[in-house]
């Protein structure tokens, strides 16, 4: 197995794989499932709007694949100040039955000053999300921009017990960066926690994952790229890394807006 297939089957098994569109059905959510269980292996999980949880459920445990994660979104993507709309978002999703559940940081908040609101917003979600909900914290690296704006959002959401940092919404221009993701680890490191990474928004292809995962394997360790500390979140990555990897892609039914 080359390099580049190595590193794919990788992401592939790293990979949330992502539909968070205004056209959303169950069909495609459906579809969706059926592509997560690919020919080369199962993805991590898919990640799906909350409305879409218990056809996901339904779907993969159809398939066999109760293994296979349901992840969703909350406060997304405008990533609004209001800690209780974004606690009882929560709350909603967890009682949908997500394994895990993805929030949006209060990034303009954070760019406006306020260091507070932010760690108050994901502690109330980590606490709505219980023992045994993941909760990823979305910080929008992208518009946040300033390195030490990335960085502090990093360590905020660290200390207030985020279980994932994840870099973008997929919703804005600028999505995940090598230059954001490595900002991203260094606070993970820097702080010793368990906390994981999802680079997600405009990862398309086996090359780019790649790279990722190798800044990832050089910064924290071989060990520590399991699907417990690192994610892909994607909606059209799949396609590449089943090529890569000697197989035909189905057709792929996501795509979330840049
Ligand atoms: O969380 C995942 C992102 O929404 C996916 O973004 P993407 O459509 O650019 O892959």
């Amino acid at each position: 197995m080359t390099q580049l297939a190595q590193a794919a089957q990788q992401a592939l098994n790293l990979m949330d794989l992502t539909s968070l569109n205004d056209d959303d059905t169950e069909a495609k959510i459906i579809q969706l499932c059926h592509q997560a269980h690919s020919p080369a292996g199962n993805t991590a999980a898919v990640c799906v709007y909350p409305r879409f949880i218990p056809i996901a459920k339904k779907t993969l445990k159809s398939l066999n694949c109760e293994n296979i994660l349901v992840a969703t979104v909350t406060n997304f993507p405008a990533g609004g100040n209001d800690v209780a709309i974004a606690e009882a978002e929560t709350r909603a999703a967890v009682a949908y039955g997500a394994d895990e559940v993805d929030v949006v940081f209060p990034y303009r908040a954070l760019m406006a000053g306020n260091e507070t609101i932010g760690a108050e917003l994901v502690a109330a979600c980590k606490q709505a999300c219980g023992d045994k909900v993941k909760l990823k914290v979305i910080i929008e690296s992208g518009e946040l921009k300033d390195p030490d704006l990335i960085e502090k959002a990093s360590l905020i959401s660290i200390q207030a017990g985020a279980d994932f940092i994840k870099t973008s919404t997929g919703k804005v221009p600028v999505n995940a960066t090598l230059e954001a993701t490595e900002i991203m680890l260094k606070a993970i490191k820097a702080t010793g926690s368990q906390c994981g990474f999802k680079a997600a928004g405009g990862v398309r292809n086996a090359e780019q994952a790649a790279e990722y995962l190798s800044l990832a394997h050089n910064l924290l360790g071989d060990d520590w790229v399991s699907t417990q500390h690192f994610r892909f979140g994607a909606s059209s990555l799949l396609a590449s890394l089943l090529t890569t990897l000697g197989h035909q892609p189905e057709n792929q039914v996501t795509g979330s807006g840049y």
